[in-house]
């Protein structure tokens, strides 16, 4: 039983390195891990791991630790990942094609489902096994697919007029690649990811 509704947006942010470790466990036959071994794997300070899961639940063991199938399955919850979510991506070129090809490999309830580009070109060509559809066709597709996430892959200068797009069509989240912010008058959430700020951030550690 869930202790709160709301889980912190650090804790949020955490969660998902959890799963990645516990599904890999799974995959290995591992059944039980304690807070000592995930710590260690992940370089979380345990404390904070068994902080991190008694904020949704009391259901690790002492002496036993946490039972992997029922944590993966829980944290699946909490994350709304219990069924596929469908993602569409704007921006068929490098970028793109990368994360494209990456999610069809991977086992993932979060799917690609449709790809979008405004170069003609580009256009009805197959990308990871989905046909690129141009851009005047996001609204219905977002729509009918029930699209609910995107991917955004698209120039600095382009994100802003996809992202209003995307708005439109009632997408609720997006994972923006590129080096510009959004505004946005929704309640829709914006996740930014950026390897340079990354590295500038890493730099600082650097002795
Ligand atoms: N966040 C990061 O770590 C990171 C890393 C690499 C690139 N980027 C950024 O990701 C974006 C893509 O980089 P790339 O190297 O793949 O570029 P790219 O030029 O190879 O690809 C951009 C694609 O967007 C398409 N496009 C342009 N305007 C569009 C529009 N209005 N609607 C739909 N599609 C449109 C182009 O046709 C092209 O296919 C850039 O903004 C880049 O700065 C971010």
């Amino acid at each position: 039983m869930a202790k709160s509704e709301k889980i912190s947006e650090a804790v949020v942010r955490r969660l998902p390195i959890y799963l990645r470790y516990l599904s890999y466990l799974q995959q290995v036959g591992v059944t039980t891990v304690s807070s000592q071994q995930m710590g260690k794997n992940l370089d979380v300070n345990p404390a904070q791991i068994r902080k991190d899961l008694s904020s949704f639940g009391d259901f690790g063991k002492k002496g036993i630790g946490y039972d992997v199938n029922y944590l993966v399955e829980k944290i699946r919850q909490i994350l709304k990942l219990s069924e596929e979510i469908r993602v569409a991506l704007i921006g068929a070129g490098h970028l793109g094609h990368a994360i494209s090809n990456y999610n069809a490999q991977v086992e993932d309830y979060m799917r690609i489902a449709a790809i979008f580009d405004n170069d003609p070109a580009k256009c009805g060509k197959v990308l990871a096994g989905i046909t690129i559809q141009p851009l005047e066709e996001l609204i219905q597709t977002v729509k009918e697919q029930k699209i609910r996430l995107a991917i955004l892959t698209v120039p600095a200068a382009a994100a802003q007029s996809v992202a209003n797009l995307l708005f439109e069509a009632g997408i609720e989240g997006i994972l923006n690649f590129a080096p510009t912010t959004i505004r946005t008058e929704r309640d829709v959430r914006i996740h930014y990811a950026d390897v340079t700020s990354s590295l500038q951030s890493l730099a600082y550690y650097l002795t």
